[in-house]
């Protein structure tokens, strides 16, 4: 089978389609990829670590009001469709799937106009702008939340769940520690803000530094490739941060998460799949940032089942968020009560359900 996977911007589309493609490569030795994203997006460097073929395209969102960059935009999706019609001429697959951003409106939309299958895979439950045109065009639209059912065609809708909670699955906690150094004796927390970092809760990480180096847990913190100079830059006030690892990314966050007993994170969707796939405990702070405020209605769906505390970015400080990272960490009886429910909320075959629907797709 050849498969074009396209997505990018952020983590959150990428790793899904990421995770799709190994879970294929699994099942299908023979199966071959073609990635298509943009220079400018996370995607060319992850998609490039992975070892996958990958090719470019120049593409822009809308702006909500009406602009002169939208009919650049315009000009640019239309020369998108064109050189992503030439990509796919040239490999010819038997199935093309967009997991969101910009990028995939213009690859998915060549795709259905030259009669390949095609699907797009929503990870939120409130679509983005490009899956909702997009929904019109394609043959299946994959969704991981009830809720996002109302917004696209009936017919084509099937609930698969999002592959990354499959991959975080089965892999080596100890691997996890050792790459970052941790004590396997001690509980801890891994702070990260999304894929791009936050920089709220930067702000209140840095706040509660100097009063994590009495603590019984051990702290990973992620500060996001764009802000990590910034803050060493501000470590330098702080008399002792040797407790807590820092980092600007984390390139082996499967193994991480398996070896983590909280979170605390922004809310993104394919964050929420990872650590609901593994039940881990979260302390969640949405970006408000996003349309329609996506990601409140995230945490809410772990926060209404008490796998999650719900924070708001709005009044977040240093002495609120370490308060509830100890309520929970040092609270055996909530920690394994929110284990539990975090779990509960999973879909772990995700991978394959995605990967089944994409063979019916590609038969017909
Ligand atoms: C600002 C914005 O538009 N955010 C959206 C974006 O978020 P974002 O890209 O932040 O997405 P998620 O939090 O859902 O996923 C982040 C992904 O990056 C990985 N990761 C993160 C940090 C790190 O150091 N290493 C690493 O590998 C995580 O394990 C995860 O796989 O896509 C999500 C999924 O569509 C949406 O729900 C979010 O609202």
């Amino acid at each position: 089978m050849k498969v074009v996977v396209s997505g990018g911007g952020t983590g959150g589309h990428i790793y899904p389609a990421l995770a799709l493609i190994n879970e294929i490569k699994r099942q299908n030795a023979k199966a071959e990829f073609l990635y298509i994203g943009t220079e400018n997006g996370l995607e060319k460097d992850i998609v490039k670590r992975a070892g996958i073929p990958f090719k470019a395209i120049e593409i822009t969102g809308f702006k909500r009001k009406l602009s002169f960059e939208n009919i650049k935009t315009v000009t640019r999706f239309l020369r998108g469709v064109s050189i992503s019609k030439k990509y796919l001429k040239n490999f010819k697959p038997d199935v093309v799937i967009g997991t969101g951003g910009y990028v995939c409106g213009p690859v998915v939309y060549a795709a259905s106009k030259l009669k390949i299958p095609t699907v797009i895979h929503e990870q939120n439950s409130l679509p983005g702008v490009t899956n909702k045109f997009l929904s019109r065009y394609v043959d299946k639209v994959a969704i991981c939340f009830e809720d996002a059912k109302k917004y696209f065609p009936e017919h084509k809708v099937v609930l698969t769940g999002n592959p990354r909670a499959s991959e975080v699955l089965g892999q080596d906690a100890g691997k996890g520690r050792q790459s970052l150094g941790l004590n396997s004796n001690r509980k801890t927390v891994l702070i990260f803000g999304g894929s791009r970092g936050a920089r709220a809760i930067n702000e209140a990480v840095l706040q509660m530094m100097p009063f994590l180096k009495d603590k019984p847990y051990q702290v990973v913190y992620v500060t996001g490739e764009v802000h990590y100079d910034k803050v060493m830059a501000e470590m330098i006030n702080v008399k002792d941060h040797s407790h807590v690892i820092i980092k600007p990314f984390i390139h082996n966050m499967p193994e991480v998460l398996s070896a983590v007993d909280l979170i605390v994170s922004r809310a993104g969707a394919t964050s929420l799949a990872e650590i609901t796939a593994l039940g881990i405990p979260s302390i969640l702070i949405p970006s408000p940032y996003v349309t329609a405020n996506h990601q409140e209605k995230n945490a809410r769906s772990l926060s209404d089942h008490h796998a999650a505390i719900m924070l708001r970015e709005q009044g977040l400080n240093g002495s609120q968020l370490l308060s509830e990272i100890d309520n929970i960490l040092l609270n055996e009886t909530k920690l394994t009560a929110m284990k539990k429910a975090s779990k509960e909320l999973g879909i772990p075959d995700a991978a394959s359900k995605l990967y089944q629907v994409m063979k019916e797709i590609a038969k017909k």
